[in-house]
């Protein structure tokens, strides 16, 4: 769209020159070979204009570039033929093109250095062919053609080196930016990783004890200030160490795993469960007085029967024994109650195993 511009304005003033010719020339023959110069001029301009307005991708064409600064220069040099009378003129105009080509045209040094050169020495050819200067006069032109091309090429040229620094400052800030970016995902990544393996039961993948004790602790709290209920499980497996030592421990944690899964299936998604150590599970249940703290103890104990076991291990069931504790109180902390539901279970331990006890004051225990 610069570019269009750029085009435009100057094919309209090199137009307008013809005013002038017209007030130095008259209508002679020289005006009308003036003009149709100036039309032609311009109509190239204002075509190669559109031509780039209409199709664009003008940046990626360097012929593109150079076509209008060599039309508009050829125009500039048929000028002296045609008014070699008004040289002096016609010098500030080569001038102020030289310097135009350089600085609105920058990144191609090369082609606008051509197109200034080839303006400048054919504008010199004309001069002294037409225009009859002396050779000292000849010899001033040529200097100051040299000094504008020096200014307009150091000028270009330097505007190359400081965009080129821009650019490669640009694009070190961008690594940067890049590897920022890539150092805050893996920082995040392994915040994440950590936060896994303190949250997490690295075999089961249930909540692990503190993670626990730390959600627990907040439902008391909802439970309380509701006053609602809270129920507690501790869970043991029963005969556990026998697996272990008649299987191995491969088997052995292939079966607390099965049995997490079992366990973590047969509750609500409200309800918090974790492992506490070994073969040992605790699960809090918001919500959840006596009655219904032992049909889920129920649910669960059965579902842990059910558990198929792996070829070559023999007919065994597995089972659980659960001992359970309910918050309906003021007093009791999540310490106190988990300390009830042990009490719990080893009641039902004792009678035992695959039971399920409910913590009561002066536990001789209620089982099932
Ligand atoms: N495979 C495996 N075994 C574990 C793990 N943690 C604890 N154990 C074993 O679990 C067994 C627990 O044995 P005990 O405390 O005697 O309990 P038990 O054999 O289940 O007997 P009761 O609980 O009285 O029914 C021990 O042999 C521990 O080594 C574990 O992560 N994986």
């Amino acid at each position: 769209m610069e570019t269009c511009l750029s085009l435009t304005v100057a094919a309209l003033i090199f137009g307008m020159f013809s005013v002038s010719d017209y007030y130095l020339l008259g209508l002679t023959k020289e005006y009308y070979l003036l003009i149709a110069m100036r039309i032609v001029v311009v109509s190239l301009c204002l075509m190669l204009a559109f031509t780039i307005f209409r199709w664009g991708s003008y940046s990626s064409k360097v012929w593109l570039h150079a076509m209008p600064l060599w039309i508009l220069a050829t125009g500039i040099i048929l000028i002296v033929p045609l008014r070699p009378e008004s040289l002096s003129t016609q010098v500030t105009a080569v001038v102020v093109a030289i310097m135009a080509f350089y600085l609105l045209i920058p990144n191609l040094l090369t082609v606008v250095t051509f197109a200034s050169l080839y303006l400048s020495a054919g504008f010199l050819v004309a001069a002294v062919l037409f225009s009859e200067i002396s050779p000292v006069e000849a010899l001033r032109l040529s200097l100051l053609l040299i000094m504008a091309n020096a200014v307009g090429f150091f000028a270009l040229l330097r505007l190359e080196r400081l965009q080129r620094k821009q650019f490669v400052l640009l694009h070190d800030e961008r690594n940067q930016n890049h590897q920022l970016l890539k150092e805050i995902a893996h920082r995040k990544s392994l915040e994440e990783q950590l936060r896994m393996v303190a949250e997490r039961d690295a075999l089961t993948g249930l909540n692990s004890r503190s993670h626990f004790m730390k959600r627990a602790r907040a439902l008391l709290q909802g439970s309380r200030l509701e006053k609602r209920p809270l129920g507690l499980f501790m869970i043991d497996v029963d005969y556990f160490k026998r697996i272990n030592d008649t299987w191995g421990h491969g088997h052995g944690d292939w079966v607390l795993t099965r049995i997490a899964e079992a366990c973590a299936h047969s509750l609500r998604p409200t309800d918090v469960i974790g492992r506490f150590g070994g073969e040992e599970f605790v699960v809090a249940l918001p919500d959840t007085g006596p009655r219904d703290a032992q049909r889920v103890a129920e649910r669960l104990k059965t579902r842990v029967a059910e558990l198929p076991l792996k070829e070559g291990m023999d007919e065994r069931r597995l089972s659980v024994t659960i001992g359970i504790a309910i918050a309906d109180d003021e007093g009791a902390d999540l310490e106190a109650l988990i300390s009830r539901a042990d009490q719990a279970l080893y009641a039902g331990k004792r009678d035992g195993r695959n039971r399920l006890v409910i913590w009561r004051e002066g536990l001789g225990g209620e089982s099932g």
